[in-house]
């Protein structure tokens, strides 16, 4: 039979994958351009052209204060990092092809984990 509702032991093992995912995002080489928010100031264009910034570290604090309501939350907020790079930086430069490694490295990740 279909499950209703999600059991709290659901969520709480998706958001441990969750913690780990983003632990393993974090250790990768490529990811030094996400760790941290980018500096608009230090990047002309940036806020005018991302509407949406994020970052490693933002995800973490919305993970760790319960901001993600379900996995799929998490994720579309990984996604819009991965996004973002592909935006603005040409897929030649060294930040344009660290994103494009570290969504590799995330979708192989996250479904071998989950799926
Ligand atoms: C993800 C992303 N996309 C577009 C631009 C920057 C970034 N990441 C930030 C953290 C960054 C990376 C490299 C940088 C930088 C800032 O400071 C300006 C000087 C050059 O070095």
């Amino acid at each position: 039979p279909a499950r209703k509702s999600k059991t709290s032991k659901d969520s709480s093992s998706e958001l441990a994958v969750c913690h780990m995912l983003l632990a393993e995002l974090e250790a990768h080489r490529c990811a030094w351009p996400f760790l941290t928010p980018v500096n608009h100031k230090a990047v002309p264009g940036y806020k005018k052209v991302i509407k949406r910034p994020m970052d490693f570290s933002t995800i973490k604090e919305k993970l760790t204060s319960n901001h993600y309501l379900n996995l799929e939350t998490f994720i579309a907020d990984i996604n819009l990092v991965f996004d973002n790079c592909k935006k603005f930086n040409e897929d030649q430069s060294e930040i344009g092809k660290a994103g494009y490694n570290m969504k590799r490295f995330f979708n192989k990740r996250w479904t071998e984990l989950l799926q």
